[in-house]
């Protein structure tokens, strides 16, 4: 398990590895409990799911459902009350905080609906930066490279405050991807998005899991973003409701509707 933290460089880590066959991320009856006594909320109630390397998940649910709570134990943000979490190889709760944070700066990718950039930094700054907090000079040329992917190989030098939401939020994504991550967060990616903008977000999400092989789990309350990715997760009162393999969109609304309707009638 330390020898996965050690020899897990920044630039080629298991998700490189033949993907599609092996989990990258596993949940294990997952428990979450916040505060206690009778104002205990659990918030994930025996959560197991497993993750495959080179895969799209969406997590889905009624307000209240976990999503956060699910994206925050998966990435290693928060702890289970019980339960565990193996990530890129790693059992999480053997981790300290110190390597804890290591393997998130170096293994996890993050990307937030309110894409959370550096304003007084530049683009390219803004990219490198997880590397410099990793100890390490960007190599410019793999930024310059990873900018074009995301269509803003022009743009190096402006500031986030110069460019679109859309623009800012493939700055993330690039962000995201130059350390090659096992696996990538979304929080809502395109929450703050028109609708063309964050489906050209969705297409690069896309391709960093079909071109790259990334693992991208991304939480949504939008069907038509869902729909993108290969699996849907439900969740319901803190619990797997369900799944649908290659989801179209009418079949998650119809999903959620239901989840939505069964929640209201509590
Ligand atoms: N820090 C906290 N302290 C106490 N309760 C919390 C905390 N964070 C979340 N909860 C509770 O845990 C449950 C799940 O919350 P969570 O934020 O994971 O749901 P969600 O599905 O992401 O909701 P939303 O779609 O509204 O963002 C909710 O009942 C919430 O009130």
């Amino acid at each position: 398990m330390t020898n996965t933290l050690n020899e897990a460089p920044l630039g080629g880590g298991g998700a490189d590895a033949a993907f599609g066959s092996t989990e990258v991320v596993r949940l294990e009856s997952v428990r979450k409990v916040y505060g206690g006594g009778r104002n205990a909320v659990v918030a994930l109630d025996e959560v197991s799911v497993g993750l495959r390397q080179g895969s799209f998940t969406a997590v889905m649910g009624p307000s209240g459902s976990g999503k956060s709570t699910f994206l925050q134990c998966a990435a290693g943000l928060d702890r289970p009350t019980s339960g565990s979490v193996v990530l890129d190889g790693v059992k999480l709760a053997s981790l300290g905080e110190n390597r804890l944070t290591k393997l998130r700066r170096d293994r996890i990718g993050f990307i937030f609906q309110s894409f959370n950039l550096l304003p007084a930094l530049n683009v390219r700054d803004n990219v490198g930066l997880p590397l410099r907090l990793a100890g390490r000079r960007p190599d410019r040329a793999a930024v310059q490279e990873v900018l074009e992917r995301v269509g803003l190989g022009g743009r190096l030098h402006s500031r986030p405050g110069e460019l679109s939401g859309g623009q800012q939020q493939r700055v993330a994504i690039a962000r995201a991807l130059i350390t090659r991550p096992a696996v990538i967060f979304a929080d809502e990616p395109t929450g703050a998005l028109d609708t063309t903008t964050a489906r050209e977000v969705l297409v690069l999400l896309r391709e960093a899991v079909e071109g790259a092989g990334r693992t991208v789990v991304m939480v949504t309350h939008d069907p038509v973003a869902a729909a993108h990715a290969d699996r849907v997760l439900f969740l319901a009162d803190g619990r797997v409701a369900g799944e649908i393999d290659r989801p179209s969109v009418e079949q998650v609304a119809e999903r959620m509707t239901r989840l939505g309707a069964a929640g209201a009638n509590r």
